[in-house]
């Protein structure tokens, strides 16, 4: 049987470092950002709707999506930003169920589905179990702003068009405080994993 577990957070609070942690141990993660940056490329469905919805302002030279500007509109517009999910979502909840089920279908007996929107799109019944990156909001908005070379107004735009990472932690079945340094972070996910394997059924 495999165990599917959902990796979420908020916005910089740490998902790609922990999926990062969790894959140098040999176990796959479906990881939906990346899979929302391949169904976008010019020869997929999603692109001509993209197009079609926010003009052509929104490429780069090359014809591929412009993701600075992209973002610089869906981050302070939520009509905008519902439109972009409507078009974007589906492929990448399609593709995401193709790449777990592979998984399971190679006997994997632990999968990551590393899914920022787990909570905000309703996607829990895609996994056994969920997983929280908590940082606390003002160590978030800092990382996102170092990370990112973000203004402040840009961070919280981006930060707002989510769910309170406080409301998140109340949902989630673990939490993994990632308020400390990088080392303890990566202390606390082994050991994290090492339960999920000695206990596969919780
Ligand atoms: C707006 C876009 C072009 C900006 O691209 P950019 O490369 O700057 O950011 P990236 O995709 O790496 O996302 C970074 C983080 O932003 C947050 N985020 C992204 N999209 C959204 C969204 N629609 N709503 C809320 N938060 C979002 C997530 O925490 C994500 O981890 C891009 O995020 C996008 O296409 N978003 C829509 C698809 C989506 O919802 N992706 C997130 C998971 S499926
Ligand atoms: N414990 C830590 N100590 C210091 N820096 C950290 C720590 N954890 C994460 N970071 C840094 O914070 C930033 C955000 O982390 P990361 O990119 O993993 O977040 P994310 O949740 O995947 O973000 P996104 O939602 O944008 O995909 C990165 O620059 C990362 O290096």
């Amino acid at each position: 049987m495999t165990v599917i577990i959902g990796l979420t957070g908020g916005i910089a609070t740490g998902k790609s470092t922990v999926s990062n942690i969790i894959k140098s141990q040999g176990i796959p993660v479906v990881d939906a950002d990346i899979i929302s940056r391949e169904v976008v490329m010019p020869e997929k469905e999603a692109y001509e709707k993209i197009v079609a919805c926010f003009g052509d302002q929104i490429l780069n030279d090359d014809k591929t999506i412009n993701r600075a500007a992209l973002g610089e509109i869906i981050f302070n517009d939520s009509e905008k930003r519902t439109m972009l999910n409507e078009i974007v979502h589906p492929a990448v909840r399609k593709e995401m169920k193709r790449q777990a089920d592979a998984y399971q279908r190679s006997g994997e007996s632990l999968v990551v589905m590393d899914i920022p929107l787990l909570f905000e799109s309703n996607l829990t019944h895609m996994v056994d179990r969920t997983w929280l990156v908590y940082t606390a909001p003002e160590l978030q908005l800092q990382r996102l702003i170092n990370r990112d070379h973000f203004s402040e107004k840009q961070a919280l735009s981006r930060i707002h068009s989510q769910m309170p990472i406080t409301e998140k932690k109340e949902l989630a079945d673990v939490i993994i405080m990632n308020n400390g340094s990088l080392v303890e972070l990566e202390n606390d996910v082994l050991l994290l994993l090492n339960k999920q394997k000695n206990r596969p059924d919780n």
